[in-house]
């Protein structure tokens, strides 16, 4: 057999491309080398301009040139660095080499021993993951989160008078609207939103183990920590004071715990709308030109739930997995963060791509409320629990003698199928006041859902 043609091996490479080339911008080894070679130059830079150790502000053109390599990065560099790397074996010596090139091409050697000056790799490694994730989250996976969102509200407003019996543990129970339930969803989606958003993004820049040693020693009478923290700052992160040689990555476990819950939440809404699509609650509307089954012909099968299904299991096991083990590290580092955070944009890759499948599926779908009303009509006994809960009421205002009202609905209604006409005949020989009796015979299954229409405000306005 002829070899193929090399092959991407992840599917995020292969067949889920275009869903996910938006993340290949932030978190690809490219998108992070891009970073590294910003935060060197910064550096470089902010030494420079705070003439450090006699060196002298570069002219603005000069700046812009140093600054062009981060601006123009692209296959050239990569390719370069590749080189680099190959010798030094070594990936942030790579970067600053490529930097120190630029430097010589440019007439500035005599600041070359500036470049990665008193840092260890780290320091460069922390920044441009802590601004590329930035990046990533805020410009990528937050704008399509929002999407969903914005998708699940717009159906919980049209759906909010759609009742809907409710399955508690698959059973037939106290019915609800179709809008109510998918706003219980959206408002666990934003609460959730809210605390994304609120992520910290830090970074520490201290040297080898943290206490800025080389820096004391270069210049006993520098700032350093202050120096360090507006660094970090002038980059748009949180300055963190105190670590071993890295980072110390909570804000990553805080940020991956919160998306996978997302994840969770969204992995549970695609097994419900899966559900409703099988129950026959929700149709599908038929894509032209797609086929559902290779064989049976009248499919259509739910395949962007399925898919979003597998993806958030994917996605939210590799989160969990990056959360819980990037917090460690033995003694001052080991490298083991290293080589797991390379896989931040596969975690969020596949969440990516289920957030795509689930706005898709969304807009592919279509209430049948003929098939709700069906459902309703046909569990009558649903209404044993309003029934039993008036008596109770009415026991209680002394209107009604009847002893255990419980008891008597569960024996006409336990395991048993009931009609209107027997629940008719049960209410007009009920003991119970004549208004309450009123208010039970008008009652129906699909009007026997207390405040659901109402509590879709409880979402408020969208943000
Ligand atoms: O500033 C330093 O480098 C200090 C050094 N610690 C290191 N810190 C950061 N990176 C380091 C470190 N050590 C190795 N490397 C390089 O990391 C790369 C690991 O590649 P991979 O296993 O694919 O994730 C791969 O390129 C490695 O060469 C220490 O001795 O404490």
């Amino acid at each position: 057999m002829t070899p193929l043609p090399p092959q991407p091996l992840s599917p995020l490479d292969g067949r889920y491309r275009a869903a996910v080339t938006d993340l290949g911008e932030h978190l690809s080894e490219a998108g992070l080398n891009r970073a590294r070679v910003r935060v060197e130059v910064e550096w470089l830079l902010y030494l420079t301009a705070h003439s450090m150790f006699g060196s002298r502000p570069l002219s603005s053109e000069e700046a812009a040139s140093l600054r062009a390599l981060v601006t123009d990065f692209g296959q050239a560099e990569i390719d370069r660095l590749a080189e680099f790397e190959a010798t030094t074996r070594h990936d942030v010596k790579a970067v600053e080499y490529l930097v120190r090139e630029r430097l010589s091409e440019l007439g500035l050697n005599h600041i070359a021993e500036l470049t990665h000056f008193a840092c260890t790799s780290e320091d460069i490694n922390n920044l441009s993951y802590a601004l590329t994730v930035k990046d990533a989250v805020q410009n990528v996976w937050l704008p399509k989160y929002r999407g969903v969102i914005a998708a699940l509200r717009e159906l919980a407003t049209t759906y909010r008078d759609a009742p809907m019996l409710s399955h508690t543990h698959g059973q037939p129970a106290t019915p609800s609207t179709m809008g109510r339930e998918i706003a219980v969803t959206v408002y666990r989606l934003e609460r959730i939103l809210t605390q994304i958003e609120a992520s910290e993004y830090l970074g520490k820049f201290s040297g080898a183990t943290g206490d800025f040693a080389a820096h004391v020693v270069a210049d006993p009478d520098a700032d350093w920590p202050a120096i360090s923290r507006e660094f970090v700052e002038s980059l748009g992160l949180t300055w963190n004071p105190l670590t071993t040689q890295i980072e110390s990555h909570d804000w990553q476990a805080e940020l991956y715990s919160r998306i996978a819950h997302a994840g969770r939440v969204l992995h549970n809404l695609a097994t419900d709308v899966w559900t409703y699509i099988s129950m026959g609650y929700f149709r599908q509307i038929p894509q032209a030109g797609a086929t559902g089954s290779s064989t049976m012909p009248h499919k259509v099968n739910p395949i962007r739930f399925e898919n979003a299904e597998a993806n958030l299991e994917l996605s939210c096991a590799l989160l969990d997995s990056l959360a819980s083990t990037l917090v460690t590290s033995r003694l001052q580092r080991d490298l083991t963060d290293s080589t797991t955070q390379r896989n931040i944009g596969v975690a969020l890759g596949h969440s990516l791509l289920a957030l795509d499948n689930i706005g898709r599926g969304l807009r592919e779908i279509d209430l049948d409320r003929d098939a709700l009303l069906a459902d309703l009509d046909s569990n009558w006994e649903v209404l044993g629990e309003a029934i039993q809960t008036v008596i109770r009421a009415e026991v209680t205002a002394g209107r009604s003698q009847i002893s255990d009202p419980y008891a008597l609905l569960k024996e006409l209604t336990r395991g048993k199928r009931i009609g209107h006409a027997d629940l008719v005949e049960f209410v007009s020989g009920l003991d119970i006041g004549d208004e309450a009796k009123q208010r039970l015979l008008a009652l129906t299954a699909q009007a026997y859902i207390g405040l659901a229409e109402s509590q879709v405000d409880a979402l408020g306005a969208p943000r």
